[in-house]
């Protein structure tokens, strides 16, 4: 097969509505081909693609490289690295490309914990936390020259998980600039 073509398929399940797809109607999309319901599927579907924060930033490619590169940060960093001290880091890497990749509008949805009960058993995690990892993610994204408007974006997504991270009680839905869209 030749580079970028597709090896897998979705599994018979349109990825936009949930229904039996037409195994006629399908997108090959980073090796994956998703097969549809309908045309009109198909069509939300790539069109969701091309507009993602995800594949702007580069796709799973520029995602996976980004959390390597996060967890070296976050690993050299005393006022967090604790935390990460009996953790399987392989498995932690690949649940955190797993919840980005969903979160900045991947092809594939997040199947993990909630960040609430993933964090909730964390004995002391707090702001200084929370804004630690942030600093490092930012750090990341910069250090592999991804265009400081996007950085924003992503930002603001990843500020958006706070009080789940934390445990806190979700903010009203006043404050609708901190929504994951
Ligand atoms: C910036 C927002 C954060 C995001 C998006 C995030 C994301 C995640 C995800 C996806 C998991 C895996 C959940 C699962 O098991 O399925 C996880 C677990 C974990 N996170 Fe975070 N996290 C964030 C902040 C933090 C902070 C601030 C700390 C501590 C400094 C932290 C420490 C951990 C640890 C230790 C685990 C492993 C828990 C376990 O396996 O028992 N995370 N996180």
């Amino acid at each position: 097969a030749e580079p970028g073509s597709s090896k897998e398929t979705s599994n018979g399940t349109c990825p936009v509505t949930g229904k039996p797809a037409d195994p006629a109607i399908t997108y090959a999309y980073e090796g994956i081909t998703y097969s549809f319901a309908d045309e009109a599927s198909r069509q939300k579907f790539t069109n969701d693609r091309a507009g993602s924060l995800y594949q702007k930033l580069g796709g799973k490619a520029a995602i996976d490289a980004a959390v390597e590169l996060f967890y070296v940060k976050v690993l050299a960093d005393k006022r967090v690295n604790y935390f990460f001290e009996d953790i399987n880091m392989n498995k932690q890497k690949r649940k955190q490309k797993e919840f980005l990749s969903a979160a900045l509008g991947g092809p594939i949805p997040y199947v993990g914990k909630d960040l609430r009960s993933a964090h909730e058993s964390l004995g002391g995690l707090n702001d200084t936390h929370f804004d630690a990892i942030a600093e490092h993610l930012q750090a990341t994204l910069t250090e592999l020259k991804v265009d400081p408007q996007l950085i924003g974006q992503a930002m603001a997504i990843v500020g958006s998980t706070r009080d789940a991270v934390l445990n806190r009680p979700a903010k009203p839905a006043a404050a609708a600039t901190t929504a994951v869209p």
